[in-house]
């Protein structure tokens, strides 16, 4: 298929729509994006505050070793503590490779590392798009997102150390399905992690733009990893009240804008809903159970309640970015889109997890443009045909309801654009789903435990002097690049 010029919110010049592979990820700016937050890659190493303080993975033996190496290399860590295993997969920024620290701090523990050459990103004007991610990756901490353990420079490749997925990723999973479709239970699992990780996402000012199986990755224990974060819009973070009955008796912290980050642009506004709305709906019960038999009262009460929604509502931007079949109607048009693109992209997503197909693809990428935006959405029989029981077919009956919301054509009408996450996950579908506990459930498959890395040939070892090994690694970069 034909190649596409791909360019960024993050770049300033504009490039043609024609486009490749309707699998691959692209981004072609055919307007100006309202607002990003950008740092340059910077020389030199992660500053040890940058990535260091992860509280969900703070006692993974991955952050420990890790840990070791700065306190032994003076806060730093580079390739030189590093030892390549294989190349687990390419992509259109680089190379990334499974990896493991090198003696005397190997643990056996097993790392991602993405590898970037800036020369030849900056000729292709992509640098941007791989700081972007650096620096979205750096602020993330979550279970259903990749953790960012190191980030440093090597010559003029740019890494990033990330925790290793063994398990592939979600499209390669649904080819090993019966029929090549996830059953409803395990698409509920799926969707389910992926609305936690977006959810989250949102409310650190980041639209994700690129949700689609082949980003999804299953980490050892089962759970989901969204990668892959260079289409990502990074924007800022404005906490809203969006309902209010009476006026508060002081400034809540995040209801107030003293919050933003000062490094990004004013223009664009997350929402901040997902975790207060709960928590609000909690508090509101909690009145009603202690004012029983005074239902009014509490009844006031909880409309007195703010509604607060952590979603970036506002943010717009007119990059032609993302996956052809995944593509939502308002990016296509270029009028504009933001947050509600990620709601969009849930419902192919649950679709193609559900039907083994995407609900618009035609038989040419300008096809499927054209069908997302004109064709309603419809679903195949074949599988409702396949639903068994008749819990199954009640429950995929709630599916295609859900992904009907999802998949509306106004963003403005669709489902999670208004109140974010908060709205997706009150819907039937997801009736029984434990929120909070998600990331303990038992996962549909667990991948087999990664066979160790062959140790490095004990000759090169051996050869080496006490000295030596305790000295700093000298990397040569003829000699070590040959890798990348
Ligand atoms: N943490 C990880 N664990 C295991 N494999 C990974 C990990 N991260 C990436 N990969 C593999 O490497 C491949 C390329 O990674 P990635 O998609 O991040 O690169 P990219 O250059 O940003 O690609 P794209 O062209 O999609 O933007 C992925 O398809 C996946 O197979």
């Amino acid at each position: 298929m034909a190649a596409i010029k791909e360019e960024s919110d993050y770049d300033s010049s504009r490039s043609s729509l024609t486009a490749p592979d309707s699998r691959r990820s692209w981004i072609s700016d055919i307007g100006s994006s309202s607002s990003v937050s950008v740092c340059s890659f910077g020389g030199g190493d992660t500053p040890a505050s940058s990535c260091c303080y992860k509280p969900h993975k703070a006692n993974q033996a991955e952050w420990e070793a890790i840990r070791r190496v700065r306190a032994a290399a003076g806060g730093r860590v580079g390739l030189e503590h590093f030892r390549l295993v294989r190349r687990l997969g390419s992509g259109d920024l680089g190379n990334v490779y499974l990896c493991q620290l090198r003696e005397p701090w190997s643990t056996g523990c097993l790392y991602a590392m993405k590898v970037v050459d800036k020369e030849a990103l900056a000729f292709r004007k992509k640098l941007r798009r791989a700081e972007v991610e650096r620096d979205i990756l750096r602020t993330l901490d979550h279970p259903f997102l990749p953790t960012l353990y190191a980030d440093f420079e090597a010559s003029h490749y740019a890494c990033l150390v990330m925790e290793f997925c063994p398990g592939g990723d979600l499209h390669v999973a649904r080819q090993r399905q019966p029929g090549r479709r996830f059953s409803i239970s395990s698409t509920r699992f799926y969707v389910a992690e992926t609305v936690l990780a977006l959810e989250y996402l949102h409310m650190m000012g980041v639209v994700y733009r690129d949700l689609k199986p082949e980003n999804v990755l299953v980490r050892g224990d089962g759970h989901i990893m969204l990668s892959d974060f260079d289409l990502s819009l990074k924007c800022d973070v404005v906490a809203k009240l969006l309902r209010q009955s009476k006026p508060p008796p002081a400034p809540p912290a995040a209801s107030s804008s003293s919050h933003v980050p000062s490094c990004v642009p004013p223009t664009i506004q997350p929402v901040l809903s997902c975790l207060f709305n709960g928590m609000n709906k909690c508090h509101a019960k909690e009145g009603r159970r202690a004012n029983d038999g005074d239902g009014d009262e509490t009844e006031q009460e909880t409309e007195t309640e703010p509604e607060v929604v952590v979603e970036p509502v506002a943010a717009r931007s007119k990059s032609f970015v993302g996956t052809h079949e995944y593509l939502a109607p308002e990016v296509i048009s270029g009028q504009g889109h933001g947050s509600a693109v990620d709601w969009w992209t849930l419902g192919v997503f649950m679709y193609e997890m559900v039907y083994g197909q995407t609900p618009f693809k035609g038989e040419s990428n300008e096809k499927t443009l054209v069908n997302i935006i004109k064709q309603p959405v419809s679903f195949p029989r074949i599988a409702a045909a396949a639903a068994a029981s008749g819990r199954e077919w009640d429950e995929l009956q709630r599916a295609q309801d859900l992904m009907s919301q999802l998949l509306v054509k106004n963003p403005k009408k669709r489902l999670g654009s208004s109140m974010g996450s908060a709205e997706v996950k009150k819907h039937p579908f997801f009736k029984g789903v434990n929120w909070a506990l998600v990331r303990s459930v038992r996962p549909p498959e667990v991948p087999p435990k990664p066979r160790p890395a062959p140790a490095p040939a004990p000759k090169k070892v051996m050869m080496m002097s006490k000295k030596e090994r305790q000295e700093p690694y000298n990397y040569r970069p003829d000699e070590r690049f040959e890798y990348f």
